[in-house]
């Protein structure tokens, strides 16, 4: 995004916007919520992909808040920007660029207590685009290397155009009796595109448009325009929920300029981590790339079989034509389904071996899995580390240091690309907590 691009941004009238709460919901004593029930959301050609006839939808007034206001309930949903934009605001003032936001209350309180936040979005080395759009082989556009990217290191940072809830709110039920539960999906699909539209109307003219020139796989089932952009290309936000971590109906999803344009693959090359003090994700080489490479990550669990992952990736329209899928054997179903096990495995060998060194060390099993790992191209696994140290540790205890440190170096970069710090930087904080 060229500087200046955001000259004509609009400063908003107010701060934010508070959604009426969802008086059925309230918080546990803990401060935690409920799962909302999980409603399967339909995708492809849907016949009735739109309320029944003669229905109304409820009109959503939001509450209008200014920028002191912190009391907003627990339950309420917010609209807001962030970092908070002022009047007549430039991108010379955010050169980062702002992130239009509906939230929970609790959850804006949780980022702007983020210590450090807004800290600016980490810039690649030398300030250099190492990333272009472009067409794809794989169909409409994709992302591409614009030079050799090493392990580890930053492709680019990006603070997203939105962040919503991944699930939707239980409001809309309420005006919805009667209606089969086909009936009443789409009543909420279109009372929450009205929603989202408020948010929209929020952003930036250049956000707005940058959004709406997104991909949209969901034209035929009765999401809006909106919804059907964040179905195609949201990121889950690690980090932020409602609920419980693992409670993907409470999670919240991000809609992103450019890493929303990078294709999937079930070998990805590349992994992203959320941080929290800058609003952005990073996204960084899971191995080398070459110039020109395309960047992918995956929109499915890697590890899983080929037919698991199809049904994963049906939504998105997806037949995947990746390397993974098109050479899937039984023996490459059974490598990813296991692999967690067989990592663990060798780490408990490797544990007994740490304690008597006359027991067998794990040498030969971890350089075969590594060697397969790479074969198929799951190095984005963090099990990955475990391995890369298990086999540095034992060629170190045989004073081998040339080759104990040719994997603490694959391990540390490994580590750079999953969190975006050394090995030492890591186990460095994790010894002062
Ligand atoms: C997040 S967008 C990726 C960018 C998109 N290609 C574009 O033109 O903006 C996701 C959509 O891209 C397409 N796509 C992504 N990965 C693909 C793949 N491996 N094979 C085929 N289509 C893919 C699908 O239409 C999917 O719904």
């Amino acid at each position: 995004m060229k500087r200046g691009f955001l000259k004509t941004a609009k400063a908003k009238k107010t701060e934010g916007i508070a959604l009426p709460p969802v008086a059925s919901t309230p918080p546990n004593g803990d401060g935690s919520f409920a799962p909302r029930p999980h409603i399967k959301l339909p995708y492809g050609k849907v016949e009735t992909a739109r309320p029944p006839e003669g229905f109304v939808s409820n009109k959503v007034f939001g509450r209008e808040f200014s920028g002191d206001t912190v009391d907003y309930s627990e339950n309420a949903i917010i609209l807001t920007t962030l970092p908070s934009m002022n009047l007549g605001a430039t991108l010379d003032d955010e050169p980062d660029n702002w992130t239009e936001c509906i939230l929970a209350g609790h959850i804006k309180r949780r980022i702007l207590s983020t210590p450090g936040f807004p800290r600016s979005v980490e810039k690649t080395a030398g300030g250099k685009v190492n990333h272009r759009v472009g067409p794809s082989p794989f169909g409409g556009l994709g992302v591409f290397a614009t030079r050799p990217v090493r392990t580890g290191d930053l492709i680019v940072a990006e603070r997203p155009l939105l962040i919503s809830p991944r699930g939707f709110r239980e409001a809309v039920l309420s005006s919805s009796k009667g209606l089969t539960q086909e009936e009443m999906i789409q009543v909420q699909m279109q009372e929450w595109e009205e929603q989202l539209g408020i948010a929209l109307k929020r952003m930036t003219d250049e956000n707005r448009k940058a959004f709406m020139a997104l991909a949209n796989s969901h034209t035929e089932d009765g999401s809006g325009p909106i919804l059907g952009i964040i179905r195609t290309n949201g990121y889950k936000v690690p980090g932020l929920y409602d609920g419980h971590e693992d409670d993907d109906t409470r999670a919240y999803t991000a809609v992103l300029n450019i890493m929303s344009r990078i294709n999937h693959s079930c070998s990805p090359n590349t992994r992203h981590r959320f941080d929290m003090a800058s609003l952005s994700f990073e996204l960084r080489a899971i191995r080398d790339i070459k110039k020109g490479e395309e960047l992918f990550y995956s929109y499915c669990d890697i590890f899983r079989t080929k037919s698991e992952r199809a049904e994963e990736l049906a939504p998105y329209g997806i037949v995947c034509a990746c390397p993974g899928c098109v050479g899937a054997t039984k023996e490459t179903d059974l490598l990813r389904s296991e692999l967690e096990k067989r990592i663990e495995k060798i780490q408990a060998d490797h544990h007994v071996w740490m304690k008597d060194r006359s027991r067998p060390n794990v040498l030969a099993s971890s350089l075969k899995l590594i060697a397969e790992i790479e074969k198929e191209g799951l190095s984005s696994t963090p099990s990955f580390a475990l391995l890369l140290g298990m086999v540095a540790a034992v060629y170190s205890a045989s004073d081998n240091t040339n080759s104990a440190m040719k994997y603490l170096d694959q391990l540390n970069n490994h580590c750079r690309a999953s969190t975006g710090r050394s090995s030492e930087q890591v186990a460095l904080r994790s010894n002062s907590k």
